[in-house]
């Protein structure tokens, strides 16, 4: 008889996955919160009003077309990894090779306030209630002169935030010649905890995204920890304090609990620590991948939670799973990375190539370019071409 296969998550991870299972004709059951993958990594661009959070979502059925890949939508809340069982808010599914590929979400790491009264960036639901708030503090201020300030805080200067507060340089002075206020009634603040921002890039490039922020108005607090928040002010390690109508933490991410709550070898994140072959380690059965994966690589460094990351994981877990359906030997997972584009709003990007340094429109072509790759993988023209059509309902 042949495995049952499980995947948990449709994010760049689990769908990579599920893709290529499909193209070998293998049967799988995946389960995921929504029935719709959202590209994740242009979040920032919905929570900037560029276009509605619908945009940013395909649906499931649109990309996955096989009668045996069966789609359910559901929310995993437990792993039994003892009897092969996930747990979920309808019901149980029993499993014999699982992939988890669950993401993560924001981590507060018990910054007190935080949960309270910081808006997050990880999801659809989460970008859209940044953007309406926004909208609606600025429609309000402009009929009422209430709030008091019209000021935005970002917290963490890593891609996410970088990447949000170049959208909203764009979105707010717009906002503001929308409603005729002028621009001393608003602030943006990025506030970090190094010397420099987007640690990820090249430090020439790091100077060209700060120098291009802050020529778009935007203050730069850098080497400043956010200890504390509450109904009146954003605490920092300084000891100053800082006022916002709305404030946005992007500090890190972690792995859903579930993980470390089923028993599995999780790291201080909730990353399952895996082996080369992305195999939980101890549970031959069970892949991770993405987000909720910890993988080492050969020079000792754990991979960070990217899309690029997750795809490549997914499709390799994949094949894996292929090689052991046909009783063939398993290949170790080797990461590639083909670089990084961080967009600073809708004209301006900084990308690192290899060796290879691109600024401006230059940046935000080669951008483009992996979107449109990104969403031809998912299943080409037809894809694109029904995704216009469709409209999706956002959910929590
Ligand atoms: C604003 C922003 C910009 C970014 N920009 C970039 C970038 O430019 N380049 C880059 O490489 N990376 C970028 N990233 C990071 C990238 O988005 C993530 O690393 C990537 O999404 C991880 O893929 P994944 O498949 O592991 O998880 P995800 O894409 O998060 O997918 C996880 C899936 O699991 C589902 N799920 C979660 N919990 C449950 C549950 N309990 N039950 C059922 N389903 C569940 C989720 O709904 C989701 O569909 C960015 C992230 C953000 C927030």
């Amino acid at each position: 008889m042949q495995p049952k296969i499980v995947i948990l998550g449709a994010g760049y991870g689990g769908l990579a996955a599920a893709i290529h299972l499909e193209k070998h004709h293998i049967p799988f059951t995946l389960i995921n919160k929504h029935s719709y993958h959202y590209f994740k990594t242009l979040l920032h661009e919905a929570a900037g009003g560029r276009h509605d959070a619908q945009t940013y979502a395909i649906d499931l059925r649109d990309i996955l077309h096989r009668k045996t890949s069966v789609m359910v939508k559901d929310t995993v809340r437990e792993l039994d990894i003892r009897t092969k069982t996930v747990w979920t808010e309808a019901g149980c599914y029993e499993y014999d090779k699982l992939v988890i590929a669950l993401g993560s979400q924001t981590a507060t790491f018990g910054i007190p306030g935080l949960a309270q009264h910081a808006f997050v960036l990880d999801s659809l639901a989460t970008a859209k209630a940044i953007r309406e708030h926004i909208e609606y503090s600025f429609a309000r201020y402009a009929r009422t002169g209430e709030p008091k300030d019209l000021k935005i805080v970002v917290a963490g200067g890593g891609l996410t935030g970088v990447e949000l507060m170049g959208e909203l340089a764009d979105f707010a002075p717009k906002l503001l010649r929308q409603h005729q206020l002028s621009a001393d009634d608003f602030e943006l603040t990025l506030v970090h905890g190094h010397d420099e921002i987007l640690p990820n890039v090249h430090r020439d490039l790091r100077q060209v995204a700060m120098h291009k922020l802050q020529e778009r108005g935007v203050k730069l607090l850098l080497g400043e920890r956010v200890t504390g928040a509450n109904e009146a002010e954003i605490l920092l390690a300084s000891g100053k304090s800082l006022h916002a109508h709305t404030f946005i933490w992007t500090g890190g991410v972690e792995a859903p609990s579930l993980l470390r709550e089923s028993g599995l070898p999780v790291d201080s994140r909730n990353r399952v620590e895996v082996n080369t072959y992305l195999q939980v380690k101890g549970h031959p059965d069970v892949f991770a991948i993405g987000d909720s994966a910890h993988f080492t690589t050969s020079d000792d460094d754990v991979l960070p939670p990217t899309g690029q990351v997750a795809e490549q994981m997914g499709k390799h877990a994949a094949e894996n799973l292929v090689q052991l359906w046909h009783s063939d030997t398993m290949r170790e997972f080797v990461y590639h990375d083909h670089g990084m584009v961080a967009s600073l709003g809708p004209t301006y990007g900084v990308a690192e190539v290899g060796h290879h340094h691109a600024t401006g429109t230059a940046a935000l072509v080669l951008k483009d370019g992996s979107k449109m790759k990104y969403l031809m993988h998912l299943g080409g023209p037809i894809a694109l071409l029904k995704k216009h059509k469709q409209w999706i309902e956002i959910e929590m």
